[in-house]
This record gives structure tokens, C-alpha cells and sequence, in this order.
């Protein structure tokens, strides 16, 4: 996520998660470009987007790196557990 954008992305998910269509949505963020020098981490966009704060919906962040692939099935395997717990 870019350090710029991440204030617009806060807003638009709040504004999804507000959403009456969304009230049973499960969120997934991936941190992505982990490879890249001085990149956030997922704990640094968590605080950001201060996800502790969402109660109403399971969130979950996962770092990956999309070139390499690294992180994205774990980030799948919890939103597929997340199937059949509501
Ligand atoms: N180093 C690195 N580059 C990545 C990664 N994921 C995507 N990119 C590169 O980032 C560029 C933008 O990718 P897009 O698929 O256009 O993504 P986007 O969301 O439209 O744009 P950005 O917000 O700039 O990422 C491309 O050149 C990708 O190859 C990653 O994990 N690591």
C-alpha cells in the first residue's frame, strides 16, 4: 500500500464495512510488496488502519509478495476457514 493512499484506502473501508450489504463480509487485507525496501509492514498498516478497532466483522492481514506468491495462500486458507463459522 502506498504510504500516500493509505488515508483514502482507511476511508473506503470504513465506508465498505458500513455498508448493509457488507454486515456479513469477513475481511481479508493483504500487505502486499513486502520485498520492497522501506515497505510498511502488516502490523504498521494494521495500527494505520487501526483494524483492532473493527468488532463487528473477522478481519485478518496477511504480508505477502504477489511476485513471488509468498503469503497469498495463507491469506486464502483463512478466508476459506471462514466459510461455514457464520
Ligand atoms: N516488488 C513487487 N512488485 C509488485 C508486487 N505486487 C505487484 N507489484 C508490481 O507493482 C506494479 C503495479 O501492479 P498492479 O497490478 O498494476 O497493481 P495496482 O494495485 O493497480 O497498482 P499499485 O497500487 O501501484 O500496486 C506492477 O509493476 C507489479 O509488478 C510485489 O509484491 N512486489
Amino acid at each position: 500500500i502506498d504510504r500516500e493512499r493509505l488515508a483514502i484506502t482507511k476511508e473506503e473501508l470504513y465506508r465498505m464495512l458500513a455498508h448493509e450489504d457488507l454486515r456479513k463480509a469477513a475481511v481479508l487485507i493483504f500487505a502486499n510488496k513486502q520485498d520492497m525496501k522501506g515497505c510498511m509492514t502488516a502490523a504498521e498498516i494494521s495500527k494505520y488502519l487501526t483494524l483492532s478497532s473493527i468488532k463487528d466483522h473477522p478481519w485478518h492481514i496477511q504480508s505477502c509478495c504477489a511476485l513471488t506468491g509468498e503469503g497469498l495462500c495463507q491469506g486464502l486458507e483463512w478466508m476459506t476457514s471462514r466459510i461455514g463459522v457464520r
